[in-house]
């Protein structure tokens, strides 16, 4: 029987089984131990890493090396059977009846349809897979197959473990923080059940550069379709990795603006406030109305050194000094929390710090209460929404800001979390230090633009240059930046999730204008 694939000790247990043997919390699921072989696996891994081209795939969501689609790879591989003889006999083997039955057995699932869904993907330092629920069509069971380090342990500092979140007390979203978290060990195997609403997941960032997390994992699918409808916005997981592509940094717009011109708007239409905040240069009508083309042109534009030298020095030294606090703990989930700063989620839609101090000012936060300084006394303003009328060329009236820290290797947003419903201008007051680090890309922490058609179904959402795909604007973090973007209905935008190998979080003052009509 199957004891060339599988190992002794996993073909006594599966034979024993007569009852699901699933845990129940967050949601019903089992790791399972030495499930296989260990020469067939390791011919395996052999085969992916020798035979099949894996594809470098990025998008809000996750960062991840596929392969072909193990379903067709008679159709991908030359000589298939001859080439890859051993990832043919695990997927035969898979998706067999007896392995179908003791899935079944294993999980109480119900019955099981034979087709074959699954993938191989690899994580290396920086990829991950952000929280999502599986839920797509007749998806009844996720399995994956670990084939990381054979002759290795993963730990917990080399990152990439399955983390499972439950339901929260509001009954419909996931909590902040997961409460299973799994090693992707040699050999290993988990399964849970696809739930509607509730089978939350994510595969933790890998941090180690030395290891590679490998899995083959895909979905054992219903007979008939079980509420397996669709519930969030964004396609999960297997569609959404066929869908994307490589990941393309569209230029964004930047002007130097020279400081020769004396003649400044009128004051009545510019509190002289701005004044004690803004770099004089940006407040000149000459300037003003040289912003106002570029972004009438272009539909966005990023004004460096906007604040003052004195103001933007200051808040330098003390965000560096808080991003160098209590270094031991960045990666847990309640890092940097309390005294003002809570996270806000849900984790499925978004994860950052906003800074929201008690009214009684009492639990409060230095680095916190200078932002808020800056945004009571600079985008908050009346002032403020007047120039930005100038500089836009549209009547903008102020909806809302907030103070965010995207923290290294926990934060991010989601497209979809914030899909624009009219005319709106997206204002970004930057404050992220270290500038070469960010620009590549690589460390994420960039702010993205893209329309919902594009990130919808099977589109990609990244390919393609910027003449083929216009809405999509991709902006680095840069210290003391002021970034001007025109959003219009369809259009969503993400913070892409920071990496734990960067030095210090991203940190902004987001507002939203919204657009009345052009002055
Ligand atoms: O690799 C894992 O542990 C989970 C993968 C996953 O969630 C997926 O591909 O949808
Ligand atoms: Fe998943």
């Amino acid at each position: 029987m199957h004891d060339d694939i599988c190992s002794r000790s996993f073909l006594e247990f599966s034979s024993r089984i007569t009852s699901p043997i699933v845990n129940a919390v967050p949601y019903p699921h089992v790791n399972i131990h030495n499930v296989f072989n260990d020469r067939f696996l390791r011919e395996c891994l052999a085969e992916l890493k020798d035979q099949l081209t894996a594809n470098f795939k990025e998008t809000d969501l996750f960062k991840v090396y596929q392969t072909t689609d193990l379903a067709n790879l008679q159709d991908c591989v030359p000589r298939a059977r001859v080439t890859v003889p051993h990832l043919f006999r695990l997927r035969q083997y898979l998706y067999s009846e007896a392995f179908r039955d003791f899935i079944v057995q294993a999980t109480g699932c119900g019955s099981l349809d034979g087709a074959v869904d699954c993938s191989c993907n690899i994580y290396t330092a920086g990829c991950h897979l952000l929280c999502h629920d599986d839920v797509i069509g007749t998806r009844r069971i996720s399995y994956i197959i670990y084939l990381s380090e054979p002759d290795e342990v993963w730990t917990g500092t080399d990152g990439g473990q399955l983390e499972l979140y439950p339901i929260g007390p509001d009954g419909k979203n996931p909590t902040d923080s997961p409460v299973v978290s799994m090693m992707p060990e040699w050999n290993s195997m988990v399964l849970f059940e696809v739930l509607p609403g509730h089978s939350f997941h994510a595969v933790r960032e890998v941090s180690s550069i030395t290891k590679t997390r490998v899995s083959i994992s895909g979905w054992f699918h219903a007979k008939q379709i079980k509420q397996a409808e669709k519930r969030y916005g964004a396609p999960s997981t297997l569609q959404q990795l066929q869908a994307a592509g490589d990941i393309y940094y569209p230029p964004y717009t930047s002007v130097s603006i020279a400081a020769r011109s004396s003649r400044q708007i009128a004051e009545h239409e510019l509190s002289s406030f701005l004044h004690k905040w803004v770099k004089p240069e940006y407040l000149i009508h000459e300037n003003i109305i040289r912003i106002r083309e570029h972004f009438q042109n272009e539909g966005s534009i990023q004004l460096h050194d906007f604040l003052l030298p004195s103001i933007a020095d200051s808040l330098r030294e003390k965000l560096k000094r808080e991003d160098s606090r209590n270094r031991r703990k960045c990666g847990q989930y309640d890092y940097a929390c309390g005294h003002g700063w809570s996270v806000k989620g849900p984790p499925h839609i978004r994860r950052y710090l906003s800074y929201q101090p008690d009214s009684a000012r009492t639990n409060r936060n230095d680095v916190g209460d200078r932002l808020e300084e800056v945004l009571i006394n600079v985008t908050s303003t009346v002032g403020f929404q007047n120039w930005l009328s100038a500089v836009t060329g549209f009547h903008c009236t102020h909806a809302f800001s907030e103070i965010r820290r995207f923290r290294a290797g926990l934060d991010y947003t989601l497209a979809h979390s914030d899909i624009f419903k009219d005319s709106q201008i997206d204002v970004d007051l930057c404050f992220t230090s270290g500038p070469s680090q960010w620009l590549s890309g690589d460390l994420g922490g960039y702010q993205c633009f893209t329309s919902t058609e594009a990130t919808d179904g099977a589109a990609d959402v990244y390919s393609g240059d910027i003449a083929e795909n216009e809405s999509l604007r991709s902006i680095a973090p840069t210290f003391n930046s002021l970034t001007l973007v025109k959003v219009d209905k369809g259009i969503t935008n993400f913070v892409k999730f920071i990496s734990t190998h960067a030095k210090g979080s991203r940190w902004d003052i987001t507002s939203r204008f919204v657009v009345a009509k052009s002055t």
